[in-house]
């Protein structure tokens, strides 16, 4: 399967990393074009893959093509490709937050067109990540089904209705963020009493690893697992009063809010 990607950035180069180490596809597999060829050559060399003159070469030689640029960029990315596009016909996955696929659609102004939006997060580079697909009607079942085999060397997928995706991304997409905020904030609070910052990050990030695998192996919600730990007039209580009297639920909702508003803008 021969795999491209218009734009090289943090995302597709995540993604790059996951499909290589689940060998998914081998570097020779793999077409790749972005902004700034002083950047994406060397990379190309470092992992043996093709570097492309411009995007209709990636799209040229392509059975899938992954739009990894800023959402803003997708429209005249797509009037660039589109003879390419026209010519090869390639299934086309879009990363791009709050671009529809009718917008999709629309740009390239033909119906033809396979695309299918995907909403993958930084955790695909060591295959645990979260990725989010709808496919446009144009999509065969046969491509949705190769397309979904190639992410799910990635991690998890999960088929969702367009509506869901603003949803998604502030879940899964924008959440790695979230959850680093948490542990550097629990490493900084280490330091504070004396940890090295190396041993209070590992330590931090151990207990947040151990604390979701515990959640998604248990049958019990979360609030059960929160009072397993709370022992009667214990530290943990006291602790969890304390988040809650400093607005932590308050936060993180408002912080999921925005990013969720952000995506619908
Ligand atoms: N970073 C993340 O964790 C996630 C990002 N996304 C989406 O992925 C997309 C890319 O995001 P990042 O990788 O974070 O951005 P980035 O800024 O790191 O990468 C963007 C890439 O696009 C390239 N580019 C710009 N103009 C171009 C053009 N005309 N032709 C070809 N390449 C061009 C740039 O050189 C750069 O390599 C965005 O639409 C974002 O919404 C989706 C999920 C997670
Ligand atoms: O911040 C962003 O816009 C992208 C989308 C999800 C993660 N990063």
């Amino acid at each position: 399967m021969k795999v491209g990607f218009i734009g090289v950035g943090n995302m597709a180069q995540a993604l790059i990393k996951g499909l290589l180490h689940a060998q998914a596809v081998s570097g020779s597999e793999i077409f790749i074009h972005s902004a700034h060829r002083a950047n994406y050559e060397p990379y190309a060399a470092k992992y043996d893959l093709h570097a492309c003159a411009d995007n209709s070469e990636v799209v040229t030689n392509s059975d899938y093509v992954f739009l990894a640029v800023k959402p803003l960029a997708a429209g005249p990315i797509l009037a660039e490709i589109k003879p390419a596009l026209l010519q090869k016909k390639p299934v086309v996955l879009s990363m791009l937050t709050g671009v529809k696929l009718s917008e999709l659609e629309n740009f390239v102004g033909e119906s033809d067109i396979e695309f299918l939006r995907i909403m993958p997060n930084v955790n695909v580079a060591i295959n645990q990540g979260a990725t989010a697909l709808v496919g446009n009607a144009a999509l065969t079942k046969e491509h949705l089904s190769a397309a979904q085999k190639l992410l799910a060397a990635l991690g998890q997928t999960t088929a969702l209705s367009e509506k869901d995706f603003s949803t998604f991304v502030a879940l899964a997409g924008s959440s790695p963020a979230y959850v680093y905020f948490y542990i550097d904030a629990m490493a900084k609070t280490g330091v504070k009493y004396g940890l090295t910052k190396k041993q209070a990050v590992q330590i931090a990030a151990q207990a947040v690893l151990g604390s979701a695998a515990n959640v998604l192996a248990s049958d019990k919600s979360p609030q059960d697992l929160i009072d397993d730990v709370c022992s009667p007039g214990g530290t943990t209580i006291s602790g969890l009063l304390a988040m809650e009297e400093a607005g932590f639920m308050t936060a993180v909702i408002k912080g999921i809010d925005v990013t969720i508003a952000k995506d619908q803008q």
